[in-house]
């Protein structure tokens, strides 16, 4: 479909990829047109799950076209994000495997799984997780279009031939065994795929287009130093409300850090935005840039200015985060994001934002918990270098799949 070939590679990355597009139905389910992107669509508390359904219907219209498309091209095997559900239907169709390329942790999935086979929210008030943190999709016993997505999916899933997973071990050890061998998946970890290229380009060109310079980012984060930057984004699809937003460019201040805001609101006009204190454009100058729309999320993340990251827990930032190796400040707002906050469990929950921010910066543990997020990036390096456990993983299920069609 356009819309991720729109977020495709670099020609500069020296990656070679083929891209075939499909035309996205938008129109036909209700959106308007063009909205080809899930962050196109308008945002709620609940991550507006009913329009992202729409929005879903109009991605499973593809299964024609797609079919067409595999006939003409008879690959030897067809790796579909989770949302395809049938992509399972039309591999079979063409006797090839189907594997489910999932963008969440391992750890999510187990608790997922857990969830609903369980279901301790009914039982318990209190758990590890609260009822409230417990996603809605988990909780809903009525049937909606929504929850007959997710029961596709998953029956999609277990028909498909195994799940590629962007995780790796070293990251969440019990859970990928447990899922393998408690809960009987077929995986592959192949994560973080973030790392599969550390070009400064291909960093920058991740995703939409960028709503700053690459040059001006980065002159920008070289003018500070070392660990000094707090870096502020929740991921493409949060949206706070105008107060929400003003307690945190007032606890900003407060802090007295340096930083980098993604904020997804766009300046309507030239006039002072209603969601920021009066004049704390002004005072921040030099000391805090407002990024308006999309941030180069991994090129920011990866420059050694940058010593703290708030984030919602969304699977790809924390992964990221911790990549980057640096420590961070949860802050979920939705979906399996409370699952990931326990997961990386470590480091600094929110409490107050500038208390929180300020102990991760600066205070006593501050050394403590960036040596901590230091070895887990290493580690991460690690797994997707040649013999990692990823890297070994991705050969496995390459051998495994070449013996299959030979
Ligand atoms: O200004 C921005 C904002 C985001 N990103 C990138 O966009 C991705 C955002 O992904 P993620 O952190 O996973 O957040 P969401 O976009 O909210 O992701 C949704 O999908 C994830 C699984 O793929 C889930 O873990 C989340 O809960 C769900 O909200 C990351 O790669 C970021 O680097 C940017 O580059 N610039």
């Amino acid at each position: 479909a356009k819309m991720f070939a729109s977020r495709g590679r670099s020609k500069e990355s020296g990656i070679h990829i083929g891209v075939e597009l499909l035309n996205f139905p938008a129109v036909d389910v209700g959106l308007p047109e063009g909205c080809e992107n899930v962050d196109l669509i308008p945002t709620s508390q609940d991550g507006n799950l009913e329009m992202i359904t729409n929005f879903l219907q109009a991605a499973l219209m593809l299964q024609q076209p797609f079919e067409k498309l595999l006939q003409g091209r008879k690959p030897d095997c067809l790796v579909a994000d989770t949302f395809f559900h049938w992509a399972t239907d039309a591999a079979n169709k063409f006797r090839i495997p189907r594997l489910v390329f999932h963008g969440i942790s391992y750890f999510s999935f187990c608790a997922s799984e857990c969830m609903s086979l369980y279901k301790p929210y009914k039982k318990f008030s209190d758990i590890k997780l609260t009822r409230n943190q417990v996603p809605d999709y988990v909780k809903q016993d009525a049937e909606t279009n929504s929850t007959k997505l997710l029961k596709a999916i998953k029956e999609a899933e277990l028909k498909s031939y195994g799940v590629v997973v962007n995780s790796f071990y070293e990251l969440e050890a019990t859970y990928a065994d447990y899922y393998r061998n408690v809960l009987g998946k077929k995986s592959w970890h192949v994560g973080p795929v973030s790392l599969c290229s550390g070009k400064n380009i291909d960093k920058f060109e991740r995703g939409n287009k960028s709503a700053i310079d690459e040059q001006e980012c980065l002159e920008w984060l070289e003018s500070k130093e070392p660990n000094s930057v707090l870096y502020i984004c929740f991921g493409s699809r949060t949206n706070f409300t105008s107060s929400q937003l003003k307690e945190i460019a007032m606890a900003l201040e407060a802090s007295e850090l340096q930083f980098i805001w993604v904020v997804r609101k766009q300046k309507n006009n030239e006039e002072e935005d209603d969601w920021l204190p009066e004049g704390f454009e002004k005072r921040m100058e030099g000391k805090g840039l407002i990024i308006r729309g999309w941030a180069p999320q991994v090129l920011i993340l990866d420059h050694e200015a940058v010593g703290g990251f708030v984030t919602h827990c969304g699977w790809n930032s924390t992964l990221e985060g911790v990549c980057a190796g640096v420590p961070m400040v949860t802050w979920p707002a939705f979906a399996e994001q409370f699952y990931n906050e326990k997961l990386m469990g470590e480091f600094v929950e929110r409490e107050s934002i500038e208390k929180a921010v300020k102990e991760m910066m600066k205070g006593d543990k501050a050394e403590e918990m960036r040596n901590k997020a230091k070895a887990l990036a290493e580690a991460a390096k690690k797994a997707v270098e040649k013999g990692g456990s990823s890297y070994s993983d991705l050969d496995a299920l390459i051998e495994e799949i070449s013996l299959r069609s030979h």
